[in-house]
């Protein structure tokens, strides 16, 4: 069986400060969970009466002459025993209701905080992150803190409560053996639950990985289905998963087996203490010492307190469960963006939009430089491109200069400030970005368009769509704006894409502009149309462009040439062509590229 990716918690040791972290969330609603306290403590008091009631309606009707029973039965005790029961049940709801309200906000609050949190770490992050296996966490830790307000404030706490008093109760009443059976076999039951839930957690994180992998496995082969076909693999496909299948179902018969043997133990429990108790009861009813009513009021407590143990043993499993769940959401929210704003930082002020890159050095890992010593700046307004082999770091310049990253060495400056001075949303407020592949959201054409500036009129929208040479594209399509794009935006084209991108930058309207590889995925007819509109759009703005084909960007006011990292020339096309270096070199490959 495969290894799932998704980590599975059964087995760590469980962090029970994690519920005192729950603590502020009650207290925004502190005179709700008081009132619900309250229906739980009436509830509690009522089932206890209950039993109480009962004893002496039998006691009652056992006495009385049997022709007259229905007559001499205290009917009082009856009418007190139903509406015991019924109040007994409304507090629960009523509890349950008034605290419903209490976990769903909280686990609004913490579903809001994490994902502002998400948000909040750097991309470092969410490249490595594994999609799957994140939202599984998030889900589990949410729920998991639904469920342990739930079963902690009314479910552990009550019963144990419960326990005490119905102990104390029969210690009271009936002397210390029947409390001594009921104590010992509570005991026994928790001490049993507890060794047989630990023993079956492996069988459980079994089920679980086997699940995950299956899940993985499927979704995986889904996602691929056009490889799939390309290669003709279904029955392949069909194998693996079976394979995968097999292990789950191997996986749920040996979880089964274990969950027998728990169940059985506890049942074997609950069975001899339900047969001691009722034996005692019944020996000191023959020897006269006792009532019936009695022998029935010490049933019904040993029911009363063995149904909700019952329970307690599934409880105690999820709460394990959702412990080290919600655990890992806090370990989550406690992880630090890498790239953060300094403390108090001021926004960024654009005067004229002159950038400048200080002898910059970057790594993504330490033990590979990226960049070394990068120097360069853009006067504003100018055109600045880069250019260089693939991989040289050009894009990275773009990261850096949006912050995704932070520098290494040196820094980077625009109108004179320091980009990890400022805030980083002043920062990016700043800047555009035509990005090298776009990713769009799975809704409408239209919605695509204006999430560059949400408040935007319908005319700004439209004007974009009009600068970006979308119009026709919109035309042609039946759905028109409102056309749905797919997820991720599959269902366009690449230059589709690229041209939604490029409205976008259109409608921010921002100083500064990034365009990466911008026009990379269109034909040579929208290139020059859209490459006349990005001019346009650009006119008065600073603007650095990458640009694999040299071609685009003969008329830039300067064009830096990157190798392994580093600029090793700049200057204008013509100049560049004179010096008959790398420049010239790439300009001669890519020349003779496109008259082959
Ligand atoms: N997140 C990352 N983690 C580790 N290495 C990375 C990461 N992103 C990029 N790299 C590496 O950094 C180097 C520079 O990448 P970059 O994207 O800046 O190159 P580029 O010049 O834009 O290339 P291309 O023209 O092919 O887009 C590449 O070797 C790449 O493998």
């Amino acid at each position: 069986m495969r290894r799932s990716k998704f980590p599975i918690n059964d087995d760590k040791p469980v962090n029970w400060s994690v519920f005192w972290q729950l603590l502020p969330y009650l207290k925004e609603f502190r005179s709700r969970v008081l009132l619900a306290l309250l229906c739980l403590v009436g509830a509690k008091l009522a089932s206890v009466g209950m039993p109480f009631v009962l004893k002496h309606v039998v006691d009652d009707l056992n006495l009385s002459a049997p022709q007259a029973a229905l007559i001499t039965v205290p009917i009082a005790l009856i009418i007190a025993y139903g509406l015991l029961r019924l109040f007994s049940v409304l507090a629960g709801e009523i509890r349950d209701t008034l605290f419903g309200r209490v976990t769903e906000r909280a686990m609004r609050r913490l579903g809001l905080k994490v994902f502002e949190h998400l948000h909040k770490l750097d991309l470092d992050f969410h490249l490595n992150r594994q999609t799957g296996g994140l939202s599984r966490d998030i889900e589990r830790g949410t729920t998991g803190i639904g469920f342990l307000m739930r079963f902690m404030v009314f479910n552990i706490v009550p019963t144990l409560l419960e326990i005490g008093l119905v102990a104390g109760l029969l210690l009271y009443n009936y002397g210390v053996s029947f409390a001594a059976v009921i104590m010992l076999s509570v005991v026994t039951y928790v001490w049993f639950s507890v060794k047989a839930t630990h023993w079956r957690t492996r069988y459980v994180r079994e089920v679980n990985q086997a699940d995950s992998s299956t899940n993985s496995r499927a979704i995986d082969s889904l996602l691929n289905y056009e490889t799939v076909k390309y290669f003709n693999n279904e029955e392949y496909e069909a194998s693996r998963y079976d394979q995968d299948l097999a292990g789950w179902e191997q996986a749920r018969r040996k979880n089964r087996l274990s969950l027998f043997v728990l169940n059985g133990g506890q049942a074997f429990v609950i069975a001899a203490a339900m047969t001691a108790m009722m034996w005692m009861a019944a020996s000191q009813v023959a020897a006269g010492n006792m009532t019936l009513g009695d022998f029935v009021l010490i049933n019904a407590f040993t029911m009363q307190i063995f149904m909700p143990l019952n329970f307690l043993g599934f409880v105690y499993r999820e709460i394990r469960g959702a412990l080290a769940n919600i655990e890992n959401l806090f370990t989550l929210l406690d992880k630090a963006p890498k790239v953060s704003d300094a403390k108090d930082c001021p926004s960024l002020q654009v005067a004229k939009g002159h950038i400048h890159f200080k002898d910059v050095g970057f790594h993504y890992r330490p033990d590979r430089p990226i960049l070394r010593g990068v120097d360069f700046s853009i006067k504003p307004g100018q055109r600045v491109a880069v250019v260089g082999e693939s991989g040289a770091g050009k894009s990275t310049l773009v990261k850096l200069l949006f912050r995704f990253y932070d520098v290494v060495s040196g820094g980077i400056y625009i109108d004179g400030q320091e980009i990890r001075q400022v805030s980083q949303s002043s920062l990016r407020k700043a800047i555009g970005i035509v990005p090298q592949d776009t990713v769009l959201f799975n809704d409408t054409l239209y919605e695509n368009v204006r999430y560059a500036r949400p408040q935007a009129s319908d005319e700004e929208v439209k004007e974009a769509f009009r600068l970006a040479h979308l119009e026709h594209f919109v035309q042609s399509l039946p759905d028109g704006y409102q056309t749905m794009v797919g997820e991720r935006g599959l269902k366009l084209s690449g230059g589709e894409k690229q041209r939604v991108a490029i409205a976008r930058v259109i409608l921010k309207r921002p100083p500064i502009l990034l365009f990466d590889e911008a026009t990379s995925s269109l034909d040579s007819q929208s290139e020059g149309a859209i490459l006349a509109a990005l001019r346009e759009v650009a006119q008065g703005h600073t603007s650095l462009v990458i640009a694999h084909r040299l071609s685009t960007v003969v008329d830039a006011d300067n064009i830096l040439v990157m190798h392994q990292g580093r600029i090793v020339e700049q200057g204008q096309h013509s100049a560049l062509l004179s010096a008959n270096g790398h420049y010239a070199k790439l300009w001669q490959i890519q020349q003779q590229e496109a008259n082959s």
